[in-house]
């Protein structure tokens, strides 16, 4: 049976890039986005109350009358409310849009209803901006233990990220217990947390899926498709599921980073054994594609869109 391997990156380690901690950190990442696409980061930057404020505004939010939050629109695909989903009876979504201000966030309430959630977007800051130095050190330990750290600044440049809160309601007698369908993720690195109630399930290379057990102080840091074409598919961009077991809702919160322009495979993955697998992208218009109603079956929607 596989089990995700758990890797610290609490404060007591204190990674410091060049440390001895940082290199063994590095290495234990990447391998571990190679076979299984994913692992577990204990982090302990979010202190428990913002931790339970992200998950109480959350609940709040879920709870508020659809047409209230059917008003939080956006342009962008993917953002936004994502509402009842036919064939996903339990699931529920909203996008949260903080990319373009000249710091770099902006605050959700601007997409967002009119009659203020400001304590609740400021939450969500605060905790997207913790999330992100997670991100951050796992991007750039990847980029390192690929020698590839010449890339790491435009890399960073363009990363712009979308944040998604989940609820995943606990099915009722005789209904499916079918959370969210099996997908790869469309963007570079995906960070997921969850209220402490478990669900997420990760398909191995070998086809068995298997279930992944989440300490509530626990995230899950994953490659998503542009890391996987990015890397010339040395990482891996893992199929996973939400099946709900048990009689708990579960609320749960991804942040995803996107490139805001090109992804292109630097020349160091690319061999006479490894010939070049995807054609340069624009990240941003592959999750377009990939928002349109007929792409989202594809076996391979980054084949489909770019694949060599
Ligand atoms: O809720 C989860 O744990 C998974 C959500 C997910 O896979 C996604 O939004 O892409
Ligand atoms: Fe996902």
């Amino acid at each position: 049976m596989h089990k995700l391997p758990t890797i610290d990156f609490t404060n007591k380690r204190n990674l410091k890039p060049g440390s001895t901690s940082w290199l063994a950190t590095s290495i234990e990442s990447t391998r571990a986005l190679e076979q299984y696409g994913c692992f577990i980061a204990e982090f302990d930057k979010v202190t428990p109350e913002l931790n339970g404020a992200v998950f109480k505004g959350l609940q709040d939010l879920f709870d508020l009358p659809t047409e209230t939050k059917m008003q939080n629109k956006s342009a962008k695909p993917l953002y936004g409310y994502v509402g009842q989903i036919p064939f996903i009876p339990l699931y529920e979504s909203m996008g949260f849009d903080y990319s373009n201000t000249p710091d770099g966030v902006k605050s959700f309430v601007d997409v967002m209803w009119p009659n203020g959630n400001e304590a609740f977007s400021a939450t969500v800051l605060s905790y997207t901006r913790l999330v992100a130095e997670l991100e951050e050190m796992v991007t750039r330990m990847v980029f390192e233990t690929y020698g590839a750290e010449k890339y790491l600044e435009a890399h960073r440049n363009m990363v712009t990220y979308l944040c998604r809160g989940m609820k995943y309601r606990a099915p009722k007698t005789n209904e499916t217990n079918m959370g969210f369908v099996p997908h790869t993720d469309k963007d570079f690195i995906t960070v997921l947390h969850q209220n402490g109630v478990n669900g997420l399930e990760v398909k191995a290379r070998d086809g068995q899926w298997f279930t992944v057990d989440l300490k509530p102080s626990s995230y899950i840091v994953m490659s998503g498709d542009g890391a996987m074409a990015w890397s010339n598919e040395r990482l891996y961009s893992p199929f996973h599921r939400v099946t709900m077991n048990g009689d708990e809702n579960r609320y749960s919160i991804a942040q995803f980073s996107f490139l805001e322009g090109i992804i292109e495979t630097p020349k160091e993955f690319i061999d006479e054994e490894h010939p070049l697998r995807y054609k340069p992208f624009d990240h941003l218009k592959y999750l377009e594609f990939y928002s349109r109603e007929e792409n989202r079956r594809l076996e391979s929607a980054l084949k489909a869109y770019c694949g060599v």
